[in-house]
């Protein structure tokens, strides 16, 4: 087994996974992504983006081939250690906001604290901060079928982000957001990761979404076809600003 760079944060190696009805999903991708790095995973429909997500983060069990998280193997862990890992170091961004019905907003965006063993308090006064940010503060005492899908999805983020991740995982975070809640909904997103040192794993098929990021890579068929690197610029947002508004 060969050891991981030690500057990166998950690293992975020749990921081979069939779907379960046989349909291809990965043939054979590797990866390193560094600490603190926005890297977009970018590919048309079905060349394997999500599968991709799913299995770096330990949702899927590759048939071939190793992920290292924090030099750690991921690919040999059991069930039970990879739902730990999941909900302790991981978080993780549908296209479609999965809310629990029964939690209100602020609710919904401390259950991951919460489940990690954070007070009731200390965990609300997180997610309330997160809501704020994310423009959906005034929701928080509403029940997630009040809100409009849009709104949804920025308590998913929040959500998402709240506990603190070491890497966010987000699939088409954007995607139920309108055009013109996306700029803002994903400078929030990526200015928060930066600020805070969380990595971010971005699927997605929109260009102005993966020129935010720090480097992409795009896969085809379950195949990484090429990566693009961002040039060094001096301002970060500035750089995003700018991609935006193109
Ligand atoms: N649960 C599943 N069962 C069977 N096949 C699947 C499943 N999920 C995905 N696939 C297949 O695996 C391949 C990769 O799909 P995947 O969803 O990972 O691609 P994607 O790039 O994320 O696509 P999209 O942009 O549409 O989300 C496709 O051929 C898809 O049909």
């Amino acid at each position: 087994m060969e050891a991981p760079p030690d500057n990166d944060v998950l690293w992975a190696r020749s990921l081979h996974f069939t779907h379960r009805d046989g349909s291809p999903g990965l043939a054979g991708v590797s990866l390193g992504v560094r600490v603190g790095e926005i890297l977009a995973v970018a590919g048309p429909r079905g060349s394997g983006k999500t599968t991709l997500l799913r299995c770096l983060s330990g949702l899927l069990r590759v048939q071939q081939g190793e992920i290292w998280f924090n030099s750690a193997p991921v690919h040999t862990l059991g069930p039970m250690a990879r739902e730990r890992l999941r909900r302790e170091r991981f978080g993780w961004i549908d296209p479609a906001p999965a809310l629990v019905p029964e939690l209100n907003v602020w609710e919904n965006a401390a259950l991951p604290m919460m489940l990690r063993g954070t007070g009731r308090r200390r965990a609300k006064v997180a997610a309330l901060e997160w809501l704020e940010r994310l423009d959906v503060g005034e929701h928080a005492r509403r029940r997630p079928h009040q809100l409009r899908q849009a709104e949804r999805q920025r308590v998913a983020i929040a959500r998402a982000l709240a506990h603190g991740p070491t890497i966010l995982f987000a699939d088409e975070p954007t995607a139920p957001l309108h055009r013109a809640d996306r700029a803002h909904v994903l400078r929030t997103l990526t200015t928060a990761a930066r600020s805070h040192g969380i990595t971010v794993v971005l699927a997605t098929h929109d260009a102005e979404t993966a020129a935010l990021a720090d480097r992409t890579v795009s896969l085809l068929d379950g195949r990484r076809v090429r990566t693009v690197h961002l040039p060094e610029a001096p301002e970060t947002e500035g750089r995003a600003a700018c991609s935006l508004s193109a």
